[in-house]
């Protein structure tokens, strides 16, 4: 069947373009802008997008409503036939280093059991829908924070488990229609010479703690960030790191995890790196980023070959956190000079991000 492969997983299929974001753009975006601004908008909704499992009952919903408008598309002769394309993303204590993203569990209330029902359910579904390719992104920050902020004392609390429930999903989602990629965080984060080798030994080993699963693809990198693929010149802002760029973070990184037992291959969010330098003033200031446009629409054709493809993550136009400093969520980063405001809660639609986006788009629409 389609559905099974060998080697690079978005070979022989096109991406899906799932409604959820489709709507979004149709329902939020359009209906405010120009003729002219809606006309481009609404190509944007028709560009292919990774869904967020960010939620336990999106798995019931959306990811099942997905998997079956897929089908559905694929039965009726779509040719390429449609692979699905989402992220896991409910760990309990999520997003351990900072306040925007914190998911719905907690570890210290069960949230290692209700994960592990979380992953049992997409598990069961992958298994109903075993016609459809899968390509799932897991958990987006969580082993990057591993590196880099056990001085953090929620990461350090989460630890253990986060590496538990990785390896968890890494076995139960190991099935022959799916390709996962571990998110790897970016350049600007494990890229750096300090960091790039203790993240070599850590995905290795979490990938050898796991059995080597063969639906384990790799890497992904730049999710929900801003990095060039292949910049002429290094922006300001990355300075003094060699790996400017996702390619030069990609090329360093692979020799390291094939030395370690882990021949990975990676996938990189273009989805907001369509304007480069662009409007940060520091490199680690994440949340909704100024200067920053749609960039590299989804395609297999990197021009490297340890890169599987180009991929857009992150919905553009959906919000990194909010600029509320009374909100429970609100973490600093969202109030910096150089983050859009104001801005609404994470995963809600901010329209004059998505506007900016747009503007800065680089392939323009
Ligand atoms: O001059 N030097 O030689 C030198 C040497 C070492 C230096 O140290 C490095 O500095 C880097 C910053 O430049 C740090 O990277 C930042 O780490 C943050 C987490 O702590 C990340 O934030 C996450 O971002 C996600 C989206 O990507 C959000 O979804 C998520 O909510 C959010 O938490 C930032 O992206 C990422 O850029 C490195 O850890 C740090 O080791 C710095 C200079
Ligand atoms: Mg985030």
């Amino acid at each position: 069947t389609t559905a099974s492969y060998s080697g690079n997983p978005f070979s022989g299929v096109q991406m899906w373009a799932n409604d959820y974001y489709s709507s979004e753009v149709h329902t939020l975006a359009m209906p405010s802008l120009s003729p002219a601004m809606a006309t481009k908008a609404a190509a944007v909704a028709k560009v292919p997008s990774f869904q967020w499992l960010d939620r336990n009952v999106t798995v019931d919903t959306l990811f099942s409503g997905t998997l079956a408008k897929i089908r559905a598309a694929n039965r009726a002769g779509a040719n390429p036939p449609n692979a699905g394309i989402f992220v896991v993303y409910d760990l309990p204590d999520r997003d351990c280093a900072a306040a925007a993203s914190n998911g719905e569990w907690a570890i210290a209330q069960g949230g290692a059991a209700n994960y592990k029902a979380y992953i049992d359910r997409i598990r069961q579904l992958l298994i109903s829908y075993s016609d459809i390719r899968t390509i799932l992104v897991i958990e987006p920050d969580s082993l990057a924070n591993m590196v880099t902020n056990m001085n953090v004392a929620k990461c350090a609390g989460a630890a253990s488990t986060y590496k538990e429930l990785t390896v968890y999903a890494m076995k139960q989602l190991n099935l022959p229609n799916v390709a996962m990629y571990l998110d790897a965080g970016h350049a600007g984060w494990l890229g750096w010479p300090a960091n790039i080798g203790p993240a070599a030994d850590l995905f290795a080993g979490i990938y050898k703690d796991a059995g080597k699963p063969a639906a384990v693809r790799g890497l992904a990198t730049n999710v929900a960030n801003y990095n060039g693929w292949n910049l002429t010149s290094a922006p300001s802002y990355t300075t003094p790191n060699p790996n400017y760029d996702e390619i030069h973070y990609v090329r360093a990184f692979s020799p390291l995890l094939e030395a370690a037992g882990f021949p990975a291959r990676f996938i990189t969010d273009t989805g907001r790196s369509g304007k480069q330098p662009t409007g940060q003033l520091e490199w680690g200031h994440w949340c909704n980023a100024i200067g920053t446009g749609f960039g590299t629409r989804p395609t297999t054709n990197t021009g490297l070959d340890v890169e599987d493809a180009f991929v857009w993550i992150k919905p553009g136009g959906e919000c990194d956190g909010t600029s509320d400093t009374t909100a429970a969520r609100y973490d600093h980063y969202c109030g910096l000079p150089d983050a859009l405001k104001p801005a609404p809660e994470a995963g809600q639609w901010f329209q004059a991000y998505f506007e900016q986006l747009l503007t800065n788009a680089n392939p323009a629409f």
